[in-house]
């Protein structure tokens, strides 16, 4: 029964699959999903035990730094998802469908898809959007390309949903469940829920057969998701409260960076140990 063995660990050393995740749910285990956008830390997050990779949109703000996830796009996006797809041996790679590249229908979303599996080497796809999107994900799933779906706050849809807002406080909870169970329906491997109430995370988690992954969404998902940068404590705008913050990279990269220059204007580096004769 090589489909019991944990997500962590164990002699099991083969590529996490879809059904490895929905049998982890089924066991009641939680597992960690991180971004990546670059062969360095996909190659540590591998070693670490982090299961499922994600190449976020998110990099048009973590690594292009733009102010918003919509000016990123698939041809900027394919070389990450390459370069982590290459230096993961066992997380699950998935490519995040940027702003502009699924939603005119599903021949789009499927194109997009085969771009990221062909070019990019991605196992999975991401794509936000309700139950508007379940024609896209039946496509995807059809042609073989699992994917994520991606509810509650989306990013893509901030200058509709006026900033960054928790969902499902008013009446638009129950519009929430629907959307992520019509997505399950379609075929969604797994539910990203970012900013809703615990509450509707909770209601979302008991009504789909496949994990949910929460960011601001509370205790009660199957796995947490944090962009990598917000966990290890690296700077890139405002902190969201629902990260927790791991590590202090910020003052560890200033502090080597200054040191480095400071050796440098005191003309202590190059010494001995570093120059060829
Ligand atoms: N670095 C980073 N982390 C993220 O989690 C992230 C990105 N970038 N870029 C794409 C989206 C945008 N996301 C964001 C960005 C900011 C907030 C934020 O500032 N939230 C505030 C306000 C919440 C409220 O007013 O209800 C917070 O305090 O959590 C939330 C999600 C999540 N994603
Ligand atoms: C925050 C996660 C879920 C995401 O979509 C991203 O990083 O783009
Ligand atoms: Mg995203």
């Amino acid at each position: 029964m090589s489909e019991e063995i944990s997500l962590y660990g164990g002699p099991s050393h083969r590529r996490v699959r879809a059904r490895d995740l929905v049998a982890a749910k089924e066991r009641g285990e939680r597992w960690a999903m991180l971004t990546s956008y670059d062969q360095y830390t996909a190659a540590l997050f591998d070693r670490a035990g982090i299961p499922v990779l994600l190449v976020g949109d998110s990099a048009s703000n973590n690594v292009f730094g733009h102010e918003t996830s919509l000016p990123v796009t698939v041809d900027e996006l394919i070389p990450l998802v390459r370069a982590v797809s290459g230096a993961a041996s066992r997380a699950m790679v998935v490519a995040d469908f940027p702003f502009g590249s699924f939603e005119s229908g599903p021949a789009q979303a499927l194109a997009t898809g085969v771009r990221f599996l062909k070019e990019g080497r991605a196992h999975a796809v991401k794509l936000e959007g309700g139950a508007r999107v379940a024609p896209q994900v039946d496509a995807l799933t059809g042609a073989g390309i699992p994917v994520f779906a991606h509810v509650g706050f989306t990013p893509q849809h901030e200058n509709l949903l006026s900033g960054y807002r928790v969902q499902g406080r008013g009446g638009d909870a129950d519009r929430i469940v629907d959307d992520a169970v019509a997505l399950a329906e379609a075929g969604a491997i797994a539910v990203v829920l970012e900013m809703v109430t615990s509450d509707v995370a909770k209601r979302i988690t008991h009504a789909v057969p496949v994990p949910t992954i929460g960011i601001g969404a509370g205790p009660h998902t199957d796995a947490q998701v944090l962009v990598w940068q917000d966990m290890a404590g690296l700077r890139t705008g405002k902190l969201p409260r629902f990260v927790k913050q791991y590590a202090d990279l910020d003052a560890i990269l200033d502090d080597a960076a200054r040191r480095f220059a400071e050796d440098v204007r005191a003309g202590s580096f190059p010494a001995e140990e570093h120059t060829f004769h």
